[in-house]
């Protein structure tokens, strides 16, 4: 069971934390630039297993191990609490998966089904729970006897109970149905946990998790303090030394507090230089004195500082007026298809019904811009494979269309933020944010679907004029996007031939090709009923969570501001639908009736963790 000395950490600089400001301020397209992403030192001169080596090599494919790998394998192996900051697709899961199958592989006598579950992995989504499971497989396959295995929301708690029964080495789960197991599944074996991991750390805490956390640490006998309320709680620490783990690629004020209760004198990896200059290890007090106050201040991670996003990534910004911005999505996936027929996009909504809506148009929407021809005879708008993912849906059709996207060449996925946290679908090329991400980390993991790995990438992000402020917001986190050439785009398509004397770059609205397809749109909408429910019902949520921005959010996303009849023409929608304000008023009445009651905290986020 020996440990590696963390040799390698102290020399290999993440070159990520220098990132080039260019001269203009714009991101200019570059090639994927591996140098930012993989360290120059061997799997196996970190002190990993050869034969874990050559199932990274073989199996997986990996030449060697990227930066926050070198940088964090052996930390994980030394034994250390460790606090991980990486951008997003820079390989942060085997960073902990491969040290700990070094571990459990290495036990004089191999670890047996029956000896219950080493190492805990905790993700806020069922997709990443999958996710995670799957490379778990792969790198255990020749490592028969350990065993993976998952629990989550939407699966069977009886087969879940019997999986627990027989034993599972390395579990990965979703907390609320963890929590479930730890209190109801009395034959779950954990006496021999030794590893608790956070993935996505601050995600688990936003969609409200935080209780269930805190009353996992403390059943797993795994709070700082290690005062364990519950009557079948382990003692802490277990047979093994306890080492837990807290990973993101935006790690921030949020994990405080659970970073504060789990980690003992954690190694930080990742974390801003300055904020390491202040604090080179972080002391997590719970006096409340004055005279700890600067201390503790002092090892708080940083709430307003940059993320890192990957350089490569080109992110741009288009100004949509509200009631163009359906017509204009449309005109601009057309164009990103027929440009690349072969490729994966995704884009992003803020409710499951308006992913449900955009879906059942874009994959039914018939169009021909001369509207002398009949509609039998017209194509379809967009010709490429068309998905969906959200929370609403069954877990079946959840896991189909998640595994489908991974798999397929060229597809467009409609997703809510469900698919923004930790998924690695391989070849996407685009993300476009139709409805904004609300805070910045949000938008960060959001682009982080794409330019993984070095791989190069663009994101685009709708904003209505209203809301063009969210950009300082971004630029306050190191995040700048430059403008993208809509009008040029625009100008593209085949009603440029019929231009008019119209200053388009000022009213897109009244772009010919723009006041064709919302007309096509409009009348294609009023003609099928079940369409018009749809759009009404998506027009009422977005409504919803358009009021339901935090903080200093609410001052850019100003509902006051909106022209409901705009919002109802981004549906389609001739009209604004006459019922809609009075159940709108209603739902906001009792959400503040909610939030004075139980403090206004979890307003936007709980709203968004059904999804
Ligand atoms: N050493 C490596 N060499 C090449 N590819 C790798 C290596 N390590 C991981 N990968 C691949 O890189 C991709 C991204 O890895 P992973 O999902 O772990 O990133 P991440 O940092 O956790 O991203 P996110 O922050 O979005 O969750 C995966 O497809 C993974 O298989």
């Amino acid at each position: 069971m020996g440990t590696t000395k963390n040799t390698k950490t102290q020399v290999i600089k993440n070159k990520q934390n220098d990132k080039k400001t260019i001269a203009d301020g714009t991101n200019k397209e570059t090639k994927s630039d591996n140098n930012n992403v993989f360290a120059s030192c061997s799997f196996s001169s970190l002190g990993l297993h050869p034969t874990l080596c050559d199932q990274l090599h073989e199996r997986m494919g990996f030449e060697g191990p990227t930066l926050v790998q070198a940088q964090a394998i052996p930390v994980v192996l030394s034994g250390r609490h460790a606090l991980v900051n990486a951008a997003t697709g820079t390989g942060k899961t085997i960073a902990y998966l491969a040290p700990i199958i070094h571990h459990l592989q290495s036990y004089e006598k191999r670890i047996q089904r029956t000896d219950g579950t080493f190492a805990l992995v905790l993700v806020p989504t069922r997709e990443l729970c999958l996710q995670v499971h799957e490379i778990l497989q792969k790198l255990l396959h020749r490592f028969h006897w350990i065993v993976p295995g998952y629990i989550m929301g939407g699966e069977s708690r009886s087969k879940e109970k019997a999986r627990l029964r027989k034993g599972i080495s390395i579990l990965i789960a979703t907390p609320g149905r963890l929590l479930d197991h730890l209190k109801n599944t009395t034959s779950f074996l954990y006496t021999n946990l030794r590893w608790i991991i956070f993935d996505e750390a601050d995600r688990i805490l936003e969609l409200g998790f935080g209780k269930e956390i805190q009353d996992i640490l403390n059943l797993l006998g795994s709070t700082k303090t290690g005062h364990n309320d519950q009557a079948n709680a382990v003692p802490s620490p277990s047979k093994f030394q306890r080492q837990n783990l807290l990973l993101s690629a935006t790690l921030n004020e949020k994990v405080n507090h659970l970073a504060k209760i789990s980690l003992e004198d954690p190694v930080m990896i990742g974390i801003d230089d300055k904020i390491m200059e202040r604090t080179s290890k972080i002391r997590f007090d719970h006096s409340d004195s004055d005279e700890d106050n600067e201390d503790k201040n002092s090892s708080k991670i940083q709430a307003v500082g940059a993320y890192k996003v990957p350089e490569q990534l080109i992110q741009r910004y288009l100004k949509a007026p509200c009631g163009s911005r359906l017509a204009i999505l449309l005109s601009i996936l057309k164009h990103l298809f027929e440009r690349e027929p072969s490729q994966k996009v995704v884009l992003f909504f803020s409710t499951c019904d308006a992913v449900d809506f955009h879906y059942s148009l874009l994959t039914k929407f018939l169009f021909s811009s001369n509207p002398q021809t009949e509609e039998g005879n017209r194509p379809m708008f967009l010709g490429c494979k068309t998905l969906r993912l959200h929370g609403n849906m069954e877990q079946e059709d959840r896991t189909r269309s998640f595994q489908a996207f991974k798999t397929e060449k060229s597809a467009l996925l409609l997703s809510t933020d469900v698919s923004a946290r930790g998924l690695d679908f391989p070849n996407v090329r685009c993300i476009i944010q139709y409805d904004s991400p609300g805070e910045a980390t949000e938008y960060v993991h959001r682009v982080g679907r794409t330019a993984r790995m070095g791989e190069r990438g663009e994101s685009l992000l709708f904003l209505q004029p209203s809301e063009i402020d969210y950009l300082q917001d971004l630029e306050k986190h190191g995040v700048s996007l430059v403008e993208y050439p809509l009008v040029k785009v625009l100008d593209s398509f085949p009603m440029s031939a019929h231009k008019n004397n119209i200053k388009k770059s000022v009213f897109i609205d009244l772009h010919p090709w723009i006041m064709c397809l919302q007309k096509a749109l409009e009348s294609f909408i009023s003609s099928k009923p079940k369409m018009e429910e749809l759009a009404k019902r998506a027009f009422c949520s977005w409504v919803r969570a358009y009021t339901a921005h935090r903080g200093d959010l609410k001052r850019i996303f100003m509902v006051k501001k909106l022209h409901l009849g705009h919002v109802a023409k981004s549906f389609a929608l001739k009209q604004q639908p006459s019922l809609v304000g009075k159940s709108f008023q209603n739902q906001t009445k009792k959400r503040k009736r909610f939030e004075k009651k139980n403090g206004s905290s979890k307003t936007r986020k709980v709203a968004r963790s059904v999804k």
